[in-house]
């Protein structure tokens, strides 16, 4: 089987009074959808930070489209988009600059990051804004230039954090068929969410966390996905307080 196109293994990362990621693994593959759900503060922000070299792993391993961090280059991680955290725009610039500089330093060509960003912003509806400056977007249309960084180079790997925060009905649409999109072209993407339903929509796999462990998995396709996820949860919590 080809090599995922993100792999953590037995990842450790700990903070004060427990919390953390306590042993995790996880792979995305080529052409899925792989959701993450969990409670608050269940680790799915540590994880992709860690999954992205954000924070270092205390033990195990992360393999970005094969290669071990931390030896991966700025050629591994063109074929990566991200968006975790605030979405990053200058305040001052354009929609339209902002993402050229992003495709840029994705290692796209001037023209070519023209072409993407031209391209981008008519798929996610950012039309009407392309021209206007960062800072004075509403928190949704700014959610949605920081899904087009994530998106416009066509990454091979892509990591989106809660990525339906502050969108619109219409705003969740697009994004949704923009990863659908994605992974039927052959992307791996690893998205977390707190809404089920909208991730039993779209996710391939879901994964479940609760306390910095992986729990469990949801069947997209399944009934009740609620109960299920509150049952995987309540177990977990339980076998460790026994
Ligand atoms: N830099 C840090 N220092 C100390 N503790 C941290 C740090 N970052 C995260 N934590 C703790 O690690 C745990 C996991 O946090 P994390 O943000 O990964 O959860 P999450 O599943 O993304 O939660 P949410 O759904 O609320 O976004 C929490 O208890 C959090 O307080």
């Amino acid at each position: 089987m080809a090599e995922p196109v993100l792999r953590l293994a037995a990842l450790v990362r700990e903070f004060g009074g427990g919390a953390g990621l306590h042993g995790v693994d996880l792979d995305v593959r080529a052409g899925e959808v792989h959701a993450l759900v969990g409670l608050n503060g269940a680790g799915k922000t540590t994880l992709m930070r860690t999954a992205l070299g954000m924070l270092r792993p205390d033990a195990g391993e992360v393999r970005v489209h094969g290669t071990r961090l931390p030896a991966a280059t700025a050629s591994t991680w063109r074929r990566v988009g991200h968006l975790v955290d605030a979405p990053f725009a200058y305040p001052e610039l354009d929609v339209r600059t902002n993402l050229r500089l992003a495709a840029r330093l994705h290692g796209l060509a001037p023209d070519e990051a023209r072409r993407r960003t031209d391209a981008i912003v008519a798929e996610l509806e950012l039309t009407p804004y392309a021209s206007v400056r960062a800072r004075r977007l509403s928190a949704g249309n700014r959610q949605r230039v920081g899904i087009a960084a994530a998106l416009q180079h066509d990454p091979g790997l892509v990591v989106l954090d809660e990525p339906t925060n502050a969108l619109d009905p219409r705003g969740v649409i697009l994004l949704r068929e923009a990863l659908v999109r994605r992974a039927e072209a052959g992307a791996g993407i690893l998205v977390s969410s707190h809404h089920l339903d909208e991730v039993a929509r779209i996710a391939d796999r879901i994964t479940v966390m609760n306390d910095g462990r992986v729990v469990g998995a949801l069947e997209p396709g399944g009934t009740d996905l609620e109960r299920a996820f509150f049952a995987l949860v309540l177990a977990d919590d339980e076998e460790r307080a026994s």
